[in-house]
């Protein structure tokens, strides 16, 4: 790797990016460093680290599904168990997949029943903000929106965390853990962490006991055949149809995992940029769209959502600037004896070399694509952005990318759609609020975990 530009210390030590790893500034440094050396960093002895287009399609989209994953997502087993997301092995990922994409497909997305849910749910978070005197902590509702949300998706009837106190406690469990260093230790000292008092793996029980139980409920209808199987969009029922075996109870921990923190985080960023006095034009523009094309109280009129450019825009350049995910997503360059180095924007990269994109440098270090890139601006993503989609990585790319992202998009559409037809908002007190990005394993969250909006 030695024509891989990178600090002169990466030659021979991985130390100084563990340091940074350990200290939650790992994607800081690693931006630091694109900054100064260019698109390809070196960034330890067997790992480097890109940002251009070229570079994210070969080691994410190469042959469908890019690169294989590192051993690093094992951080990402439920129950001890392998799901899609931390599976490496690319034809078991592959199987599960064919399992489980059609739920997340469009089509079943859109459909009523599950839209109509995600609405109800959009209503209770609006409700609460109506009724609160002076401003409301919307990082907490919007983590308990988003787990209602995507619990609705998996089990068809979801947890009510935006009204029942019992419910709340499973979205804290998920959100509020300081676990970054411990995860760490247990993936560079599997061995030893075990044994550390002060390492013991963060415990979920409350969450472990929730999808335990959703899961026996489900499996007891189906043999009281309570359930209509051809009317069902829910992903519990295609998993327990399918004739395929699979973990469950594991996947579904996964994707509740992987949609609570992402989209709660997403909103939160979006209402707090939306909220900036600096940003009111963008607010009234939003307002303006939606009064014209969106009749909340039409039934039907939920999927007209996804055809409005500036509702999208606002969604996809809060994920620019503020990915919920802009971390290193790593994979290893494939080859091996007799075979020859793969070819990563000009560089050619051994075998077993750990490579890498982070969405936070990929979306503000193409300057040409992304202009003035540390600046909020949603009108860059209308008209023909044919470019900007290209560069745009906070789903991830290829057949690993995130199988969420429709349901994602749609939960945002919604709860956005149902709070600027109605409020106006501005932030309480910018200053005093902090929300820069917080590194955890390979998402980000608000370093406060709180922002206090008010709404008129
Ligand atoms: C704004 C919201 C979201 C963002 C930004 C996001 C981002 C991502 C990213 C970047 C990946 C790829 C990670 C990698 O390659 O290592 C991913 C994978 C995944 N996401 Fe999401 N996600 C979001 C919401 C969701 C939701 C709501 C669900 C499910 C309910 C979900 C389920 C998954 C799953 C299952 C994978 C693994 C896919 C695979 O390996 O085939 N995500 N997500």
């Amino acid at each position: 790797l030695s024509h891989v530009p990178g600090p002169w210390l990466s030659r021979f030590t991985s130390l100084t990016l563990k340091y940074h790893e350990f200290r939650g500034r790992r994607r800081e440094y690693i931006h630091a460093l694109h900054r100064w050396y260019g698109p390809a960093v070196r960034l330890a002895p067997n790992e480097a680290s890109f940002t251009s287009l070229e570079a994210v399609k070969e080691v994410y989209a190469a042959g469908g599904s890019g690169y294989d994953k590192t051993e690093y997502y094992s951080l990402f087993c439920q129950f001890g168990i392998r799901t899609m997301f931390s599976t490496l092995n690319k034809e078991e990922h592959r199987r599960r997949k064919r399992i489980l994409a059609e739920r997340y497909t469009m089509t079943n997305v859109m459909r009523e029943p599950l839209l109509e849910g995600i609405q109800e749910r959009a209503r209770a978070f609006t409700a609460k903000c109506a009724n609160s005197v002076g401003s409301v902590d919307i990082y907490a509702l919007l983590h308990c929106y988003a787990l209602d949300c995507v619990t609705h998706f998996l089990f068809g009837d979801g947890l009510d965390s935006l009204c029942l106190p019992a419910n709340y406690e499973i979205m804290a469990e998920m959100t509020y853990h300081q676990s970054l260093q411990k995860n760490l230790l247990h993936y560079y000292l599997p061995r030893i962490a075990p044994y550390l008092p002060f390492c013991q793996p963060r415990h979920a029980p409350l969450a472990n006991e929730y999808v335990i139980g959703a899961m026996k409920k489900k499996v007891d209808q189906e043999a009281s055949s309570k359930t209509q199987q051809h009317e069902s969009y829910s992903l519990i029922d295609r998993l327990l149809s399918s004739m395929e075996g699979m973990p469950a109870a594991a996947e579904c921990k996964d994707h509740m995992a992987a949609g609570i923190d992402t989209t709660g985080d997403a909103l939160c960023f979006a209402i707090w940029q939306l909220s900036k006095e600096k940003h009111s034009h963008v607010q009234t523009k939003l307002k303006e769209e939606l009064r014209e094309h969106y009749r909340s109280d039409q039934a039907g009129d939920l999927r007209s959502l996804d055809r409005l450019p500036y509702l999208d825009a606002v969604i996809k350049e809060t994920l620019r600037l503020t990915p919920p995910i802009p971390m290193s997503l790593p994979r290893y360059a494939p080859g091996g004896k007799g075979k020859s180095n793969v070819v990563i924007d000009g560089y050619a990269i051994p075998a077993g070399t750990i490579v890498s994109s982070q969405a936070y440098s990929v979306h503000r270090l193409n300057q040409d694509v992304f202009p003035e890139s540390d600046r909020f601006t949603p009108d860059r993503w209308l008209g023909d952005a044919l470019d900007q989609n290209r560069l745009f990585f906070a789903f991830g790319q290829g057949s690993r990318g995130c199988t969420g992202r429709n349901l994602a998009t749609m939960e945002m559409k919604i709860l956005l759609a149902e709070v600027y037809l109605r409020f106006s908002t501005i932030n309480e007190n910018e200053d005093q609020m902090d929300m820069e990005l917080d590194d955890q394993i390979i998402s980000a969250r608000p370093r406060g975990q709180m922002c206090k909006v008010v709404f008129t």
